[in-house]
């Protein structure tokens, strides 16, 4: 694959000489590993020693109170950033050799909500640098963004200027965009941090259905509502409290949010 060829990172000499054998995938190996991470900004230590295993298949919440880490800690799983200590293994490889195989979801979408750019166009640059580069809307591409957004039910929005869509397109509009490419796993921050309810309700469903064949990480802040979709909650405040896969109880949540957070029955 392409993405196999490109040269080392200066980056990658710490990670490259891992403990961690470059292990053959299995069905059953980690989707995604993390171990032992530890990662600052400057002076600031952000993440300190955190450990977490996700199994093929799995559908993980990542919940944790502002400025926990949780972006930063995916931002490391993406290959945006590099461990100062500690490794990471997503498909049994170092990050940036499989970002074709990752999709996704940022936070706030990168791009103006003004850019003069249709919908099927953002979806398509779900593939850039898939495939010889012979222009980027090759008859290719515009099948697979059309096939993405069949996915998540938004075809008929193909032609839309992407500045014109509510919060709830625009969301199923970027969960396209990271389908479009070759993506075996979903990582998601925040998908639903601007939507209302009964959106964000739909936007879940649909992620249960794309979990049939893709493992999903999701960043969420609001625990009780993803706990009835996620497989397993892991909880992050600088380092991993819990990642169990009971349901998260109010020890948990002392734990995490320091009292000031109250686990409720959330309703549909
Ligand atoms: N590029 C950066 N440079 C310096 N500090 C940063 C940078 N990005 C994040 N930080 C700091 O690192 C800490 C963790 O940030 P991060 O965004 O990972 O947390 P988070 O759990 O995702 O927060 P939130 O829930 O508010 O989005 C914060 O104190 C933040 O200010």
């Amino acid at each position: 694959m392409f993405a196999h060829t490109l040269p080392p990172s200066p980056f990658d000499h710490g990670d490259e000489a891992s403990a961690i054998p470059p292990a053959a995938e299995s069905p059953e190996a980690p989707v995604i590993l993390v171990r032992d991470l530890s990662f600052s900004y400057g002076d600031s230590l952000v993440l300190e020693q955190v450990n977490l295993s996700v199994a093929p298949g799995e559908f993980v919440g990542l919940v944790g109170p502002n400025a926990g880490g949780k972006s930063t800690l995916l931002k490391l799983i993406l290959g945006l950033l590099a461990p100062q200590a500690g490794q990471i293994r997503v498909l049994g490889q170092p990050p940036r050799l499989v970002t074709r195989r990752i999709g996704y979801v940022p936070q706030f979408p990168s791009f103006p909500r003004d850019f003069p750019i249709s919908v099927e166009q953002v979806v398509a640059m779900g593939r850039l640098g898939i495939g010889p580069m012979l222009g980027w809307q090759r008859a290719a591409d515009r099948n697979a963004a059309r096939r993405a957004l069949e996915e998540v039910e938004a075809l008929d929005l193909a032609r839309r200027r992407i500045g014109t869509l509510s919060g709830g397109q625009l969301q199923r509009v970027l969960l396209a965009r990271a389908l479009a490419g070759e993506a075996e796993i979903l990582i998601l921050d925040e998908p639903t941090a601007n939507i209302d309810q009964r959106v964000e309700n739909d936007i879940f469903d649909l992620l249960a259905v794309l979990n049939r064949r893709l493992t999903i990480l999701l960043v969420s802040h609001d625990i009780a509502f993803i706990s009835d979709y996620v497989s397993r909650v892991a909880c992050l405040n600088r380092t991993l409290l819990y990642h169990g896969t009971d349901a998260v109880n109010a020890e948990t949540i002392q734990q995490l949010y320091g009292g000031h957070v109250r686990l409720v029955a959330h309703r549909h």
